[in-house]
C-alpha cells in the first residue's frame, strides 16, 4: 500500500484526468482542435505553447468555465461534465489563476475558507465565525505543503509573492483538490520565490496529485514537470517526457517547422 495515497485513493502513476479529442471553437475560431492529453496522479504536465495555442481555452474547458464543443474530458475513468467551475472543484479540479483570487486584507485561514467560512454557536445558539477552525486549517495545510510564514494570522498582503502562491495552492489543498492546474505561477515572481513555488509543486506531487502547470519559461518547466505537451494553433504539436527532449526541441515544436 505505500503506492497509495489518501487522495482519493488514486494509486500514483495512475490515470487521474484524460482529456480525449477535446475541441472548442469559439464561431469561426477553431481554438483547440482534437485534443488528447492525459495527466497521472503524482505527475506534472507542462503546457507550454506561443501566445494564442490554445493553452487558456484547454484549462477553461478542464475547469468547467467553458464547454468543449466536441470530445471527453475523464476523471479517474469515469466520464464527467461541468456547468461551472465550481462543478469542476467540486470533484477535485482546482484552477489557480495568476492573480491568486485571495482577499488581501484576510488571513490565510480565512482566504482557505473565502465564500465558504465555518461557523459555530456561540451561547448554544448564535452562529459567529469559528475562527479557531480557520486558524487550524491554516496551520496544519501550511505544515501539509512544508512552507513556513512566520505569522500565521497576519493578513495575506504582508506576504512575499510565492508565500501568496502557497496560500492559494493550500486553499485548492484543504479542499481536496486532486488535480491542480496553475497559470503562469512563477511569471511575476524574483528566482528565490520561483525555487519556492517549485517546490511546492514537488510537494504536491509526492502527495499524488496531479498538476497542469502552464509556463512560458522553460527553466521552469524542465525544473518541475514530467512531461510537456506543446500546443501550436489549438492542435497538440507534442509531447514529451522531460527526461528526453530538450529546450530546443521544446522550442521547435512551439513554432513549427
Ligand atoms: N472567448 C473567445 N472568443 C473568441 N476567440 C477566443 C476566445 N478565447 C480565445 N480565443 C481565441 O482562441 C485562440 C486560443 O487562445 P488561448 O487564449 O486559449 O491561447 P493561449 O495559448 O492561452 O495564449 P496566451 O499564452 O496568450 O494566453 C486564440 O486565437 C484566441 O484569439
Amino acid at each position: 500500500m505505500s503506492d497509495m495515497t489518501p487522495i482519493g485513493q488514486t494509486p500514483i502513476g495512475e490515470p487521474l484526468l484524460e482529456v480525449r479529442n477535446l475541441s472548442k471553437n469559439f464561431g469561426p475560431v477553431q481554438a483547440l482542435n482534437d485534443l488528447t492529453m492525459m495527466v497521472r496522479a503524482g505527475e506534472v504536465v507542462a503546457l507550454a505553447g506561443d501566445n494564442g495555442a490554445g493553452k487558456t481555452t484547454l484549462i477553461k474547458a478542464i475547469s468547467g468555465v467553458y464547454q468543449p464543443s466536441s470530445g471527453e474530458i475523464l476523471l479517474k475513468g469515469q466520464k464527467v461534465s461541468f456547468n461551472s467551475p465550481q462543478e469542476a472543484r467540486d470533484i477535485g479540479i482546482e484552477t489557480i489563476y495568476q492573480d491568486l483570487a485571495l482577499a488581501d486584507n484576510l488571513t490565510i485561514g480565512a482566504n482557505i475558507f473565502l465564500g465558504r467560512e465555518p461557523m459555530r454557536k456561540a451561547f448554544g445558539f448564535l452562529p459567529v465565525l469559528d475562527r479557531a477552525k480557520m486558524a487550524e486549517a491554516a496551520k496544519s495545510t501550511m505544515a501539509l505543503l512544508d512552507f513556513h510564514v512566520s505569522r500565521l494570522d497576519a493578513p495575506v498582503s504582508n506576504f512575499s509573492g510565492g508565500q501568496r502562491q502557497a496560500v492559494a495552492i493550500g486553499r485548492a489543498v484543504y479542499w481536496n483538490a486532486q488535480i491542480l492546474i496553475m497559470d503562469e505561477p512563477t511569471a511575476a515572481l524574483g528566482v528565490p520565490e520561483q525555487r519556492k513555488v517549485i517546490q511546492l509543486i514537488h510537494q504536491l506531487k509526492a502527495q499524488g496529485r496531479g498538476v497542469i502547470f502552464i509556463s512560458h519559461n522553460l527553466q521552469d518547466i524542465f525544473a518541475v514537470a514530467d512531461r510537456i505537451v506543446v500546443l501550436r494553433r489549438g492542435v497538440q504539436a507534442g509531447e514529451r517526457r522531460i527526461s528526453e527532449t530538450t529546450h530546443d526541441e521544446v522550442v521547435k515544436l512551439m513554432v513549427g517547422g
